[in-house]
């Protein structure tokens, strides 16, 4: 699998794996890596009139003195200018010898229109603000294109922060694998097309460094996407039901229902106050509706509920009763009663701010049902104030210590949403779109993922899916999406998905 993303020290672990198994040292690496980003440079800007190579004094500034000497052997006009002397003895003390282009300071630097950048100053090893000539170097290269090497220099390879202040690169060329740094914010919008190159690290060295970190991709999950077998039965397709809130708020519970719907759940029920019955049924069609007003109403409809699924929380109101009505479904046995999940979203999730271990005690039941949480930032910190507050961690370790404390599988939005599972396993999703920053917009995907789990799929692995689909019908869709329109817009999304899956080996 290609989408592991690696963290600096994990990848630090596959180098010095792939030096250990040879043939290629640590200069050999290096070597590699400046012919991607020289190959980069020659073939994207053939037209730049100088090139002006930015070198740190770590193995990133080794990278940058090896492209600088291809590029001037290619007959490019390339001016370097280096910050800080290589370790002797480093592999970049070797790629500096072997450059024997005039080094000029950093502290000198000026580049004209009409040049190009490439910032070679600090990558994996980036350990401090950049202040100084590298803070004047990045307002110089503002108004130029910058080809990147590993990362923008400021820009944290772990967490994506930025320290002080970020080159902004039109192409990062990185080596093997992803960081996360490439896909978190505002790293992410820092590195502008990211490419990936092979520097001879194979498959099996990456295997080796077992990274729990992949990048969202349908590749993660396709295989355990539900296909409907020809001879379906409607409840063997799974029975979503959503909690309703009352009659001035039941449209969230609508919209998340109808995209539980076509998402291919065979039955949807809106499980509604008794006020709120008539403003329910006045907008449903083929979506069932029944009365569940009391914790009674709860038990009953659970009775002898299959290959179900829960959503609660949008619109639904915070207090006593969410908490009440989200417990009895944790209460269940998800081998007997075949209560696959709860999806614990917007209201759900505040209503547990006070008695947020009641919750992950339920949810740590070894049978119980599968507990999903889909809290944006300010929903977050109302359950897990102390790790949203430690600025030591980024968002996927925040997404991850959340993941195992609550036993649950954490959705963390936002536009770089992390999605973590108790297990340690984490994926940052990168195909979204800002046009689903739109009210609703998080009902809709609370629906997609308990049509997943309805239909039998693992929990982490339908967090991942329902976020990827839900990002890319918004991508899709584009400008003036509303909420309303994500259902239909799900279709063609899901229609290619089916297509892929079905032609995919079956696992
Ligand atoms: N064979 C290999 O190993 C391969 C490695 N590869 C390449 O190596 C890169 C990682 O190299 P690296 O580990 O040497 O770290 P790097 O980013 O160069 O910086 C470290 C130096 O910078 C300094 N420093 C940091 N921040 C600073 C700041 N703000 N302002 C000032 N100084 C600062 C820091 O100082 P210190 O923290 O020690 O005080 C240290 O001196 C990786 O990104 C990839 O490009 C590829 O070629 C593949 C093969
Ligand atoms: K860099």
């Amino acid at each position: 699998m290609s989408n592991e993303v690696l963290s600096p020290a994990e990848m630090g672990e596959a180098d010095r794996l792939a030096i250990a198994a040879g043939p290629l040292d640590g200069y050999g690496l290096m070597q590699r890596a400046g012919e991607a980003v020289a190959g980069v440079v020659l073939s994207r800007y053939p037209a730049a009139s100088r090139v002006h190579v930015l070198c740190g004094p770590g193995n990133n500034g080794g990278d940058g003195y090896v492209v600088a000497r291809l590029l001037g052997e290619s007959g490019v006009d390339v001016t370097l200018w280096v910050s800080g002397e290589p370790r002797a003895g480093s592999d970049a003390a070797i790629a500096a010898t072997e450059c024997s282009l005039e080094r000029r300071p950093l502290a000198a630097f000026v580049a004209e229109q009409g040049s190009l950048v490439v910032d070679a100053l600090y990558g994996a090893g980036l350990s401090k603000d950049l202040l100084g000539d590298t803070a004047r170097a990045v307002d110089i290269a503002a108004s130029l294109p910058v080809v990147a090497v590993d990362l923008p220099s400021g820009v944290s390879g772990d967490s994506g922060d930025i320290l002080g202040t970020a080159f902004r690169a039109d192409i990062t060329v990185t080596f093997a694998r992803k960081k996360p740094g490439h896909l978190l914010l505002p790293g992410r919008e820092r590195c502008g097309e990211i490419v990936v190159a092979d520097i001879g690290i194979g498959d099996d060295i990456i295997a080796q460094v077992a990274s729990r970190t992949f990048e969202n991709k349908p590749a993660f999950w396709l295989e355990e996407l539900p296909v409907p077998a020809v001879d379906a039965h409607k409840y063997k397709r799974g029975h979503v039901g959503v909690f309703s809130g009352g009659p001035s708020a039941t449209g969230a519970a609508r919209l998340a229902a109808l995209a539980a719907a076509r998402s291919g759940a065979g039955a949807v029920t809106v499980l509604s106050p008794a006020n709120a019955m008539q403003v329910n049924a006045a907008h449903l069609t083929s979506i069932m509706l029944r009365k569940t007003g009391a914790i009674e109403d709860v038990h009953e409809f659970l009775g002898d509920r299959r290959s179900s699924s829960f959503v609660l929380g949008p619109g639904f109101g915070v207090g006593d009763k969410a908490r009440d009505f989200a417990l009895a479904v944790l209460a269940r046995k998800r081998q007997e009663g075949g209560v696959e999940g709860l999806v614990l979203d917007a209201d759900g999730i505040t209503s547990f701010r006070n008695e947020a271990s009641t919750l992950f005690d339920a949810a740590s039941r070894p049978d119980a049902p599968a507990l999903v949480m889909t809290p944006h930032e300010g929903e977050f910190g109302r359950l897990f104030p102390d790790i949203a507050d430690d600025k030591s961690l980024s968002k996927l370790a925040k997404a991850r210590a959340a993941a195992a404390r609550a036993n649950a599988t954490v959705i963390y939005k936002g536009a770089d949403t992390v999605i973590a599972a108790p297990d340690g396993s984490a994926a940052i999703n990168s195909n979204g779109a800002r046009w689903l920053a739109t009210a609703g917009s998080g009902d809709v995907l609370a629906g997609i993922i308990a049509a997943l789990l309805a239909q039998g799929m693992r929990a982490f692995q339908a967090a991942c899916a329902a976020v990827w689909i839900h990002a890319e019908a918004g991508r899709r869709f584009g400008p003036g999406l509303i909420a309303e329109d994500l259902p239909l817009a799900l279709v063609p999304v899901l229609r290619e998905l089916v297509e892929a899956r079905q032609k995919a080996p079956t696992g």
